[in-house]
């Protein structure tokens, strides 16, 4: 007897795609099978439908508490929901205060446990003069560390200088936590651009980011910390962090759609809603980084949700909020945009991929003890992204107007309906590695 059966979909299982029904007891999932004999509770019919894990996306920014007007945990977690996920990790800025003390942590814990649909983990910070504090956070359960080797465009979260980073990174390696990095030179894109969205792409170079990627490399090869590169933009970038792997160090990265699949035309089209850093590449770089992912050299694909108020992307490009919003669409765009790539890559790289890197081992595949977090895809939808769809506080995306053809009809956490009624239960998810 299970509490739900999920009945005669078409399951992305990490060994493949098969047709079958998924059971689920107490949360978890119970079997994976041919018509599944034994009655439950509930039965959901998937037949015509996929059925994929829930999507894990490790990088968003809910700016919850203090920034709540920017995006909040309400809004930001429906559109995770509806988007396919089931989980995500907030990123330690642009919330007010910054997650950089046990209790801001709190705080963040405080605002997840009243407003979120779907489980959260959270990130701390690593700024200049807080390695003292990294001890606390990560008994809180704090997912890593995140640093940025640029301006974080927040005054309250300063950047990480070189000493920072070394020693955070050596901290991080004793606490056994991993530090993630947003890797751009700062030196090199400090520099003012001109007003354009074409000269600001232009002011900070793809050399920037290699430059930093190897900088952080070295750092943590040196100090045995695990190192995560957030949102690579560039294929030097992730061969980079390819290369270092086969030496033995243990690093991963992510990239996000931005970087897949707009094109630097497309951002001096839409504007500030497509600002962000690292910026948009040149063509002949998405495809080279689009061609890395597809070999499964990049680890994950996340949103850098990152959105701001309507009035900080207004005015002239230089001067806009740099953050794309995105966290609800990584899951359909892959679908509808993905070129021939496995369903299979697909789920490894929403979910499975950030799963095993983080360790959390109940998440990111549909197999018999896993949590039963799982998306009903209709492959077959076929529509044009519209304000209407999005669930964020702001209804502003680069991808509005975008053709999709992949729709979430419903999202379950630990079997429970988080899409579209928020009926699940969420909980703190503290990984370890
Ligand atoms: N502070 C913040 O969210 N910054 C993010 N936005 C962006 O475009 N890149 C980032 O790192
Ligand atoms: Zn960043
Ligand atoms: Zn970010």
């Amino acid at each position: 007897m299970f509490d739900l059966i999920v009945r005669g979909g078409t399951v992305v299982t990490p060994s493949g795609v098969t047709t079958a029904d998924v059971g689920v007891l107490d949360g978890a999932i119970a079997a994976v099978e041919r018509e599944l004999a034994g009655g439950a509770r509930e039965e959901l019919d998937a037949a015509g439908l996929h059925v994929f894990p829930g999507g894990l996306d490790p990088h968003v920014h809910f700016n919850e508490p203090g920034r709540t007007h920017w995006e909040g945990l309400q809004t930001g977690t429906a559109a995770l929901a509806a988007g396919g996920f089931t989980a995500f990790f907030d990123m330690p800025l642009n919330s007010s205060p910054p997650v950089i003390d046990g209790a801001a942590f709190d705080a963040k814990l405080q605002a997840a446990r009243a407003s979120a649909r779907v489980d959260y983990g959270f990130w701390g910070g690593l700024v200049p003069g807080n390695v003292e504090h990294l001890a606390d956070l990560a008994e809180r359960g704090a997912v890593g560390f995140k640093a940025f080797m640029s301006n974080s465009g927040i005054d309250e979260f300063a950047r990480a200088d070189d000493v920072t980073l070394y020693e955070g990174m050596a901290e991080c390696a004793r606490l056994g936590k991993l530090v993630a990095v947003h890797a751009e030179n700062e030196a090199l894109t400090a520099r003012p651009s001109g007003s354009s969205a074409r000269a600001f792409m232009a002011s900070r170079p793809i050399v920037a980011e290699v430059e930093a990627i190897g900088r952080a490399i070295a750092f943590a090869e040196d100090t045995g910390c695990a190192l995560h590169i957030v949102h690579v933009s560039s294929a030097r970038g992730v061969a980079l962090v390819a290369e270092a792997r086969t030496r033995g160090v243990d690093v991963t990265c992510e990239t996000c759609p931005h970087y897949l699949w707009l094109s630097q035309d497309d951002v001096e089209t839409l504007g500030a809603v497509a600002k962000c850093a690292p910026p948009v590449r040149p063509d002949a770089e998405r495809s080279k980084l689009w061609q890395l992912v597809k070999s499964g050299a990049v680890d994950m694909l996340t949103s850098d949700h990152s959105p701001s108020s309507p009035e900080l992307k207004a005015g002239d490009f230089a001067g806009a909020w740099g953050g794309i919003a995105g966290c609800q669409t990584t899951l359909t765009l892959l679908l509808s945009e993905r070129d021939g790539l496995a369903l299979e890559q697909v789920a490894r790289l929403v979910s499975g991929g950030a799963a095993r890197r983080f360790g959390m081992p109940r998440k990111g595949r549909i197999e018999v003890g896993a949590d039963a977090d799982l998306a009903l895809v209709d492959l077959g939808a076929k529509f044009r992204l519209s304000a209407d769809d999005l669930q964020y506080r702001h209804k502003l995306s680069p991808w509005l107007g975008r053709r999709l053809r992949a729709r979430v009809t419903r999202t379950l956490l630990r079997g429970a309906e988080a899409w579209p009624e928020p009926k699940a239960a969420p909980r703190l998810l503290t990984p370890s590695l």
